[in-house]
């Protein structure tokens, strides 16, 4: 009989998530059926999107927390996952569990230099939710400008690498000096600002315009909150706005905002576009895997960088995720098990 450790939701989140909110359990796993695998946890992947979904009611007290996992395949009913297979699959935070086919994705044949973790970064979620939000929804174009912000974090970084092979100048802001430093000499970003060390809309519309006289033709938007506007304002005449996330908001109970000021001035006088998108819409529609067979390519041939923190050891689940809203670590944040 195999064993599971899961993280469990033992209280709806208001605010920043607590420690008392989250527990371990272990339970014992039953026999495999027909067409079924176990899986054993080998990374698991924290992101933004596992806080909105509290928020969002799609867990209950007692559930596992939600998100996806790179594991290997360790008992199979399956004969389309015989055992050694790597997957990536939505098992939770979880440290072991039992998966129909259905429920798996075959991690590819990678080159032996790349590890498999890669494929819930760079070369997963976020990296394709980059490529497809700034390529696709974004729609940027050599020699454009873009401007992203949380970009020294997992999507931000790969946004800013694929712009500069794009042949585009490429913008940043983020929470530390030591980001802002990482992003513009070892990503190559053009510029990039410390957005903690502005005090107010004010200042950060001259900072912008001081940076980026040019004005912005891709505003790849993470954060979302009051700087929105000031971004806007400061963009070209036909401009798009891939509207990622708003991580800035996802701990707060404040729902309706009235943050969008001068709507008109920078969205009718300059015919802006506005449009979301989510990285796994774009996947499922990119049915031949153009997109990361591409990113294979970039991240072989050293074209693309795939900064990361790890934490290790399951338990550290929970802190890893409270890092996301902390913005301690630089890239994709992952629990190696
Ligand atoms: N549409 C889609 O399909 C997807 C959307 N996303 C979205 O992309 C964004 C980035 O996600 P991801 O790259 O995984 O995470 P990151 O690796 O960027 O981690 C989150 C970062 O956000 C910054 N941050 C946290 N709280 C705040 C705040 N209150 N104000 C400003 N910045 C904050 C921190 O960096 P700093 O030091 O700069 O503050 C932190 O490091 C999120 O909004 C997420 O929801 C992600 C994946 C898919
Ligand atoms: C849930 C809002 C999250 C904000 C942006 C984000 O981080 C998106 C990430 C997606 C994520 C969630 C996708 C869909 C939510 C579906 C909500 C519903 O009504 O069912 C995940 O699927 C991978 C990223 O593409």
């Amino acid at each position: 009989m195999v064993k599971a450790k899961q993280w469990v939701l033992k209280k709806q989140f208001t605010g920043t998530p607590k420690s008392t909110d989250v527990g371990i359990r272990e339970i014992n796993l039953p026999k495999l059926k027909d067409g079924e695998v176990l899986v054993e946890c080998i990374a698991i992947s924290v992101d933004p999107y596992q806080r909105v979904f509290i928020s969002m009611g799609k867990l209950n007290v007692g559930d596992v927390m939600y998100g996806e996992q790179v594991a290997k395949v360790i008992e199979s009913m399956n004969p389309d996952f015989p055992v050694g297979t790597h997957v990536t699959t939505f098992g939770g935070w979880s440290s072991h569990s039992i998966q129909t086919g259905d429920k798996l994705v075959k991690v590819p044949e990678y080159p032996p230099d790349i590890p498999v973790e890669l494929s819930l970064g760079i070369l997963g979620m976020t990296g394709l939710t980059a490529y497809y939000g700034l390529l696709v929804t974004g729609e940027l174009k050599e020699g454009e400008t873009v401007y992203v912000n949380a970009a020294a974090g997992a999507v931000g970084t790969v946004v800013g690498q694929i712009g500069k092979l794009k042949g585009c100048k490429v913008y940043g802001s983020a929470g530390t000096d030591d980001k802002v430093k990482y992003l513009k000499n070892d990503l190559g970003f053009d510029d990039a600002f410390n957005y903690k060390k502005i005090p107010d809309l004010p200042s950060l519309d001259k900072t912008l315009k001081k940076m980026i006289p040019q004005g912005i033709d891709v505003f790849f938007e993470n954060v979302g909150g009051g700087a929105f506007t000031v971004v806007c304002a400061n963009m070209n005449k036909d401009g798009r706005i891939a509207m990622c996330g708003a991580i800035s908001s996802y701990n707060s109970s404040e729902q309706y905002k009235p943050e969008i000021a001068n709507f008109s001035d920078s969205f009718t006088m300059k015919n802006l576009a506005l449009k979301g998108f989510t990285g796994w819409d774009h996947m499922a529609k990119d049915k031949d895997g153009a997109a990361l067979k591409e990113m294979i390519g970039w991240v072989r041939e050293g074209k693309l960088k795939y900064p990361g923190h790890n934490f290790t050891g399951f338990e550290n689940t929970f802190k890893a995720f409270l890092s996301l809203f902390s913005g301690d670590n630089i890239g994709k944040i992952l629990v190696k098990i």
